[in-house]
């Protein structure tokens, strides 16, 4: 499902004004209309009662100034509240404020502190709030009156509802620009814009309705949107098919390097978890002195113990062996568990430069390739990289705060300049393809906040791409379905308290919801409305 930016969505109106032929009054009667049919839907015993749309001077309150309308055609004891003198109204949202004057629907000037004081208690005394102060045009910092006015507004007790976007809420990194309305709905048109999807964006919008306002899809095609949220159908439909006649050699065969003294858990997690992903066979390369712990732990994956270096960890010496294993391997998964001493960031960036097969570098495998980004010049096969935040900030040399105050440019903008497939872990995991598309991901919970989740989703990546997946759709199967099966446990067992392992050993009936639909996810709760 598409997701847009601000100006994406800006152009496709102008190009449906202006090459289609639809005037702009008419998609905003389209979004007006259609925001009080998610209005009647959230709220029916609305009919009679008092609602108070409070409007900014730009098209966003235009679209209220169309809400207001069709509440009182239908009933609603409607009133409109102005945060600006009626003669700052221009173009549409103009014209519309016109036909309020006509109806007789109450209009009131608020355009500062001192009128807005004065009108307090009447708006407080209303049994809705329909917020039409800011929407897509938002372009700065929200302070002073606007401030106050959205500090006002979430402390009433009657519910909101915000047109198009809560007014304050960044379009593009779901953040607020210093305050922003807490809404219990949002109608938003034509598609879901990146902030409704990103947290904490998603927690303001609320229960989100999209509006269909009549741009055509050829006007759609031609604009390609760069971002997508995954959803359910999207996996179905890329989950490897097996045939009846499928047998271990025809699954693919991961080849796990990872673990040191002391870390041999995660090493056995990410080769149990890329099995659990349906992988043929799998192969734990580790330093020999934990090789017989990690076969007593994980019964199904083969393991090769390879000559350590100090400390328990693998070094260089083990390039050749790793290089040589990998002729008959379709995956390797690089990184959980291995530290990071000076042979074995050896090891890591020289594995990256001349593996055959694709990559997928999580954790201490991430935290060595940050001294060597320059490998990835050299890369013989696709890279998949999956940092959380603070290493993520290792990587693009910045902070955690950087990376999480925009996570889809922070993403995307490394992916694009190091070739890479890049999966920003965290609430709303990001995936950025090296040609500069995103895909959001809404699964998941903060159940899963807890140590192993990492490495389990590093096999899971590395068990699709061994199945013949290409490796972007691995990563989507693998982040959706990492977070779906978390939420079935979160739902099934309760909210906390599972564990990584719970996570990969519940993904059988995961793929089962997933094929039979009963998994549900936050695109499919979107309701689309004419
Ligand atoms: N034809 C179109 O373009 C359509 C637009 N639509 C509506 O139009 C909206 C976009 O309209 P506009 O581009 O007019 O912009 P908005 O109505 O979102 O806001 C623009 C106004 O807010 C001011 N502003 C921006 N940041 C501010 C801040 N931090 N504090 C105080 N004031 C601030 C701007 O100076 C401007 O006057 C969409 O969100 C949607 O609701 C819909 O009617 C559908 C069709
Ligand atoms: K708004």
């Amino acid at each position: 499902m598409y997701i847009l930016t601000a100006d994406e969505m800006r152009e496709m109106d102008r190009q449906t004004i202006e090459t289609f032929g639809l005037p702009g009054r008419v998609l905003m009667e389209n979004a007006g209309r259609g925001a009080v049919r998610a209005i009647f839907d959230t709220w029916p015993e609305i009919y009679s009662r008092r609602v108070a749309v409070i409007a900014g001077k730009g098209n966003n309150g235009g679209d209220g100034f169309v809400i207001a309308r069709y509440l009182a055609q239908h009933g609603v004891d409607a009133a409109v509240y102005l945060l600006a003198s009626r003669d700052r109204l221009r173009g549409d949202a103009a014209a519309n404020f016109k036909h309020l004057e006509t109806l007789g629907i109450p209009v009131t000037e608020m355009p500062d502190d001192l009128t807005f004081s004065r009108y307090k208690e009447e708006i407080a005394q209303c049994h809705l709030i329909v917020d039409a102060i800011l929407g897509t045009g938002l372009d700065s910092e929200v302070k002073g009156y606007f401030r106050d006015i959205i500090d006002f507004i979430n402390q009433v007790s009657a519910p909101v509802f915000c047109v198009d976007i809560a007014s304050g809420l960044h379009t593009e990194t779901g953040q607020p620009c210093g305050i922003c309305v807490k809404a219990d709905a949002t109608a938003t048109f034509a598609f879901a814009k990146l902030g409704h999807m990103l947290l904490p964006g998603a927690r303001y919008t609320g229960k989100l309705f999209i509006i269909d306002i009549g741009i055509p899809p050829h006007i759609v095609r031609a604009a390609n949107p760069r971002h997508q949220v995954l959803t359910s159908g999207w996996i179905r439909s890329r989950l490897p098919a097996r045939d009846q006649q499928s047998h271990k050699g025809q699954t693919g065969h991961v080849l796990v390097a990872a673990g040191s003294t002391g870390k041999s858990g995660a090493a056995v997690m990410a080769a149990t978890a890329a099995m659990r992903a349906g992988a043929g066979l799998v192969t734990l390369a580790v330093p020999e002195s934990i090789n017989t712990i990690v076969e007593s732990r994980g019964l199904e994956t083969m393991t090769r113990p390879l000559a350590e270096a100090r400390g328990g960890t693998l070094g260089k010496d083990s390039l050749e062996p790793i290089v040589s294993m990998l002729s008959d391997k379709s995956c390797l998964a690089l990184g959980p568990g291995m530290g990071t001493a000076d042979t074995t960031r050896e090891l890591v960036c020289a594995l990256i430069e001349n593996s055959p097969v694709p990559v997928v570098v999580d954790a201490d495998g991430l935290n060595n390739l940050a001294g060597c980004l320059g490998v990835l010049k050299n890369k013989r096969a696709e890279i998949i990289l999956t940092p959380h935040p603070g290493e993520m900030a290792r990587l693009a040399k910045t902070s955690t705060a950087e990376i999480q105050a925009d996570r889809v440019s922070a993403a995307r903008n490394f992916a694009k300049a190091q070739g890479v497939l890049l999966v920003l872990k965290g609430a709303r995991t990001v995936i950025a393809h090296p040609d500069g598309r995103v895909f959001v991901n809404t699964t998941g919970n903060p159940g899963m906040a807890s140590g192993g989740m990492g490495d389990v989703l590093t096999g899971m990546i590395a068990g699709f791409t061994a199945q013949g997946v290409a490796a972007d759709a691995a990563c989507h199967l693998g982040v959706y379905l990492h977070g779906a099966a978390a939420d079935l446990l979160a739902k099934n067992r309760g909210p906390v308290g599972y564990m990584a392992g719970d996570v990969m050993d519940h993904l059988p009936e995961t793929f089962g919801a997933i094929d039979s639909g009963a998994f549900t996810d936050m695109a499919h709760d979107c309701r689309p409305l004419l």
